[in-house]
């Protein structure tokens, strides 16, 4: 049987949706299956045209399609769900709730038809919610179903202490966990620069500081650009999780996972550290937690339980 490359459905033909796929091509992760609503002309296909035509230029191999028929994602190995509504300045993500839930549903219905044996990765907002929205809708085993904000919320994390401290991002290692919402989880006991402990580097004050910006880094974002939210930073972060997948690496990083009995929550998507690789999330790792950090992420686990009580119609 012959080789042949990965088929990678993105659904929300959007900001975040379009710069994956560009991404996902650049590294020729896979051929592309761009989804979209029907609109009266067909901006869907447009975008992915264009993005094709930059592929003679950048000289990456892939296919990149846009549709609205649904059957197109007929056997996709993945499936990467950005279709909804992003927030405007002054919203939390948790009011998106009912609209985006009500279209992942949908959404989710069509992956379970077409793509059965795919693996997915949620980014749409509120993204712990939806993630769940997505399990219980397609049935599909939790490994097979993954939430992204960790890797987005550790990398603005890295990219602040790397600021502060004027030295390379590639020095910084971090870990954020919980919803991905304002009372997320930043572990300073287990962020280092360089190997040396974060703590040892920057005073109190300066990790506060840092702490409270990585929480308040999506709004950060929503109002410097008063129209929509991050896409270019999501993208990669997703792309990320992607390649960890197709290339079965088995990489350590943050992840929405479904959680029975891991740091003793049940039923509930949260971000916890995971090994993603071939078969999506191969293992959730259990960190020893200080009562602080318990505690915060017990903050963070009960803002996501409060979405996850308007999502009851939908799963
Ligand atoms: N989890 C995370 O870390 C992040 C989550 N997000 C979330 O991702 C979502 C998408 O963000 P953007 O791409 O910036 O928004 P966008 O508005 O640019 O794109 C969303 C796309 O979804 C499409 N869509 C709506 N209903 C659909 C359906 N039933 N089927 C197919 N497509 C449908 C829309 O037509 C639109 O093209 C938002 O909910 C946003 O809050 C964004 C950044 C980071
Ligand atoms: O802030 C938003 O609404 C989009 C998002 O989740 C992020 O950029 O972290």
């Amino acid at each position: 049987m012959a080789f042949k490359r990965n088929k990678i459905a993105i659904i929300g033909a959007g900001y975040t949706g379009t710069t994956t796929a560009l991404m996902i091509a650049q590294k020729e992760l896979g051929d592309v299956v761009l989804v979209d609503i029907p609109l009266m002309r067909d901006p869907t296909k447009g975008k992915a045209l264009d993005l094709l035509e930059a592929s003679p230029v950048q000289g990456f191999n892939a296919t990149i399609i846009g549709t609205s028929d649904y059957s197109e994602l007929q056997d996709a190995d993945m499936v990467i769900v950005t279709a909804g509504i992003a927030r405007k300045p002054g919203m939390s993500r948790d009011e998106l709730v009912q609209t985006n839930a009500k279209i992942m549903k949908n959404v989710s219905e069509k992956i379970a038809l077409y793509a059965p044996d795919s693996y997915v990765i949620v980014l749409s907002n509120p993204v712990d919610a939806m993630t769940y929205v997505c399990f219980k809708t397609t049935g599909f085993p939790k490994n097979r179903v993954i939430g992204q904000s960790g890797v987005l919320d550790t990398a603005r994390f890295t990219t602040f202490v790397a600021q502060e401290l004027d030295v390379s991002v590639e020095d910084i290692s971090g870990f954020v966990l919980g919803g991905h919402g304002d009372s997320m989880v930043p572990l300073i006991r287990y962020s280092y620069a360089g190997g040396i402990p974060l703590d040892r580097l920057l005073s109190k004050e300066k990790i506060a500081a840092i702490v409270e910006r990585t929480r308040k880094g999506g709004g950060e974002i929503v109002n410097l650009l008063g129209k929509g939210s991050a896409y270019y930073a999501p993208a990669a972060s997703i792309v990320k999780m992607v390649e960890a997948i197709v290339k079965d690496k088995k990489r350590i990083m943050p992840s929405i996972a479904y959680l029975e009995n891991e740091y003793n929550y049940n039923n509930i998507f949260l971000g916890v550290p995971t090994v993603i690789g071939g078969n999506g999330i191969e293992g959730v790792i259990e960190l020893p937690l200080n009562a602080e950090e318990k505690d915060a992420l017990d903050l963070s686990a009960q803002s996501v339980e409060n979405v996850l009580q308007k999502v009851g119609q939908f799963v």
